[in-house]
């Protein structure tokens, strides 16, 4: 037997393909040129050949001779088994040229970049039609996995058409590989099932407690062009954030997502702080302090002077008063995503809460919903530990100190801009709401004379002048409106709520105020 062979033996062991059908084909290779005729044609039925014995095989030959007289399955079958000899040797060198001739950078589905990175890759890649499968997907996206998601291309027309269903629609990215182009450099992005049990690329993609990650390659050693394409992924991110805000919140209570800190994510459009109503004085002092905050002189004066670069809020006050309103609008007009926590809401405990602090990104809107309802005592520690896998719900509950260590504690997050609403600010512990945490009270209250005049211009008026009444008429209804609220008893979410009934009819709106208000006394 020649070494050449052999290797091919070797080969299919290694393969577990069964080696008599590979000695057949060399010794029936021989005995076919020994038995040749002089006119060199053997009738096919005849050859000694490689599919004797083998009784699917000899199927195979037998129809493959008569559709073509004369022909064997010999040489496929070497091609097989050359190919499958062939193949550790191919993957070692496709693996030894990815180790010193590429470069790698692999990020956490969960994380703020891989969002960016996916969501670049949806309109540039596959949106553009250089991919030949996505997935698309209806509703509301709400898993962490998905929240990258864009909306399917619409045309103008459609943006206001509420009833078209293929505005739900929306394309991510396929499971996979994908090489792509920027300029005259190729990568390669890599993408695995979170959760799909057996798959050896998924499970290599999940290292860390089930999260999985992706992978974008280039050629060369330097890390510099996935820098850039980072970077060039990021700058999209913001060019587009006029649209729409990523509002991160925490799963519902239990589940996977809780025990491995994921958060879900929704997509919504912007909320313009234009149409959150109140002082306008207190208003625009918090907007500039915000975009104050995050000015680069601003961060550099913070590190200068060794203060930790965070900023905190209390907005307080009635429920519906538009504290959340105003978070989700602030954030907008930052230009960062908000991360909504709610700690009545959810099983968080010390650890928990803390992981998910560390897990925030750079620059961003966190809002602490309900503080004074979540029920923080003032223990030193948590409750003894239970066994438990997980150490995510090893700590029952959530502790005071748990908390002030996640927001403030030497690990956790700068830059971040925190949020705390509050419907009774006086039942919160002064640890909680000492300057250095907290840096501006606002009060949010109920409906002022002001306020009721710009909800009803906002509400129903806008929509009565655009159908051709007069705006000095309508101005001089919101005046006679306004003078109908009682002070210091109507929420703004009440009375949005009266005036959509009225439909956009500023008539009916000033007609049935009387009745309603005295209702709310
Ligand atoms: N000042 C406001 N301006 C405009 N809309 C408001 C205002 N306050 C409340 N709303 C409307 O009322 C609804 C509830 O508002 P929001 O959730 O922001 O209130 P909240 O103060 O955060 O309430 P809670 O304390 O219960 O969380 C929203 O639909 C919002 O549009």
């Amino acid at each position: 037997m020649t070494g050449r062979s052999q290797f091919y033996q070797t080969g299919l062991v290694h393969h577990g393909l069964p080696i008599p059908a590979i000695s057949n084909i060399y010794q029936n290779r021989s005995a076919l040129i020994q038995d040749l005729p002089d006119n060199g044609i053997v009738p096919t039925h005849q050859k000694n050949s490689v599919s004797q014995g083998l009784p699917i095989l000899e199927i195979l030959q037998r129809v493959a001779s008569r559709l073509r007289p004369g022909y064997s399955l010999d040489s496929i079958l070497a091609t097989v088994a050359l190919y499958r000899a062939a193949f550790p040797v191919f993957a070692y060198l496709k693996q030894l040229f990815t180790d010193y001739f590429t470069s790698t950078v692999s990020i956490y589905e969960s994380d703020a970049a891989a969002k960016e990175i996916m969501e670049w890759m949806v309109v540039h890649v596959m949106q553009k039609g250089t991919t030949n499968g996505h997935v698309v997907t209806g509703g509301v996206i709400q898993d962490p996995f998905t929240d990258y998601m864009l909306p399917q291309p619409r045309k103008r027309s459609q943006a206001t058409n509420t009833n078209n269903t293929s505005s739900n629609l929306h394309s991510t990215l396929p499971m996979g590989n994908k090489v792509f182009w920027i300029g005259l450099r190729p990568f390669k992005f890599s993408r695995a099932f979170p959760y799909s049990a057996g798959d050896i690329s998924a499970s290599r993609s999940r290292s860390r407690q089930g999260q999985s990650s992706i992978h974008v390659s280039t050629l060369g050693r330097s890390l510099s062009p996935l820098h850039e394409f980072l970077q060039t992924c990021r700058d999209f991110k913001i060019r587009n954030k006029g649209e729409t805000t990523t509002i991160y919140f925490i799963g519902a209570n239990g589940g996977p997502y809780l025990a491995h800190g994921h958060w879900s994510a929704v997509r919504k459009s912007v909320r313009r702080l234009d149409t959150v109503d109140m002082d306008a004085t207190v208003k625009e002092e918090l907007i500039r302090d915000a975009e104050d905050y995050y000015l680069p002189e601003t961060k550099y004066t913070y590190t200068d002077s060794g203060i930790p670069y965070r900023r905190g809020y209390l907005f307080h006050g009635p429920p519906g008063t538009g504290k959340t309103s105003f978070s989700a609008a602030l954030s907008s007009h930052l230009e960062c995503d908000i991360y909504m926590i709610d700690l009545a809401a959810n099983q968080i405990n010390d650890s928990y809460l803390h992981m998910l602090f560390l897990s925030l990104p750079e620059k961003c809107v966190v809002v602490i919903e309900d503080i004074d309802s979540a029920g923080i005592g003032r223990q030193k520690s948590a409750e003894p530990i239970e066994t438990d896998d997980d150490m995510y719900v090893r700590a029952p509950r959530l502790t005071l100190s748990g908390l002030l260590n996640a927001i403030d504690g030497t690990a956790s997050q700068e830059g971040r801009l925190l949020i705390m609403t509050s419907n009774n600010p006086d039942s919160l512990d002064e640890a909680l709401i000492r300057p250095g945490r907290i840096d501006k009270k606002i009060y949010f209250g109920y409906v002022s004379l002001d306020v009721a005049k710009s909800m009803f211009m906002r509400l129903v008026g806008r929509a009565a002048v655009a159908s051709g009444i007069d705006q000095t008429e309508i101005q001089g209804m919101s005046e006679a409106f306004s003078k109908f609220i009682p002070e210091d008893a109507v929420t703004p979410a009440q009375l949005q709520n009266f005036l959509q009934g009225c439909r956009g009819d500023p008539k009916k709106a000033l007609l049935e105020v009387s009745d309603w208000a005295a209702g709310m006394m």
